[in-house]
């Protein structure tokens, strides 16, 4: 098994309380289990506010869980293996890179310490070519690519470190219809190539339909319905 997770809870405190240290907790995810196999793409959908984006942060170990764990190959994350095995695309790409950066210097971002600079060259072309662009985007600035070819270069900066995971959070919502299908049809592409497993938060049943194996429906923080 790829990932586990088992009984994750998680409480925030309560804004706007009547007491000044008042110490209500909201309660945002609730005693949710579900587990994933290598290359499943797991659907995560349900409405605004009901934990899904708070999962994802708990799957990455950016936020800890009250009670629960997440297990990444027998691993409980955070663990220094798990970060180099997930990673992240978000819905705005445009703030998810440094606007002074070039595409060549926001894909080798991760790679920073891994590889010769030789190597570097070869493997961004690379890495651009397997989203679909050519070698001559890596010199531009986001400010000279469109919407649709930044989160291509998102998608090639979330691959370039080889790994098992990428968790896509809301990554085709803020794209156009055409746009999100070709997003989608890349990620089964990529997903297919390089053995990648998915997890997809989205509002979007379609797209979820398209792109997964699998669907958890959250609601008030608990698993609504898994299958
Ligand atoms: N760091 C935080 N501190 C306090 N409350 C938080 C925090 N992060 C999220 N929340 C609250 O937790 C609830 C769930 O938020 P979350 O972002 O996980 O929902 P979501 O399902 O991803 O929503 P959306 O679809 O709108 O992005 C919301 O009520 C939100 O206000």
């Amino acid at each position: 098994m790829l990932l586990d997770i088992r009984n994750v809870s998680v409480s925030f405190k309560k804004e706007n309380q009547k007491s000044l240290f008042g110490k209500e907790r909201q309660r945002v995810l609730d005693d949710i289990s579900f587990s994933m196999d290598y290359e499943d793409a797991i659907g995560i959908v349900g409405p605004s506010g009901s934990g899904k984006s708070t999962l994802g942060k708990v799957i990455l170990g950016i936020i800890k869980p009250d009670t629960g764990e997440v297990i990444l190959e027998g691993e409980k994350i955070p663990s220094i293996a798990s970060r180099k095995s997930m990673s992240l695309v978000f819905q705005d790409y445009k703030a998810s890179v440094n606007p002074r950066f070039t595409i060549r210097q926001i894909i080798e971002e991760p790679l920073f310490l891994s590889k010769s600079s030789l190597n570097k060259d070869k493997e961004i072309n690379r890495l651009l070519k397997d989203v679909g662009l050519d070698e001559s985007f890596a010199s531009r600035f986001p400010h000279e690519v469109s919407g649709g070819q930044l989160q291509r270069i998102c998608i090639a900066r979330s691959i370039a470190t080889n790994p098992k995971i990428i968790l896509l959070d809301e990554a085709t919502s803020s794209l156009d219809l055409e746009n999100q299908i070709n997003i989608l049809d890349l990620l089964k592409e990529l997903k297919s190539k390089y053995k990648l497993s998915y997890i997809f938060i989205s509002h979007d049943l379609d797209s979820i339909n398209y792109l997964c194996n699998k669907v958890i429906t959250l609601k008030n923080g608990k698993v609504e319905t898994y299958d």
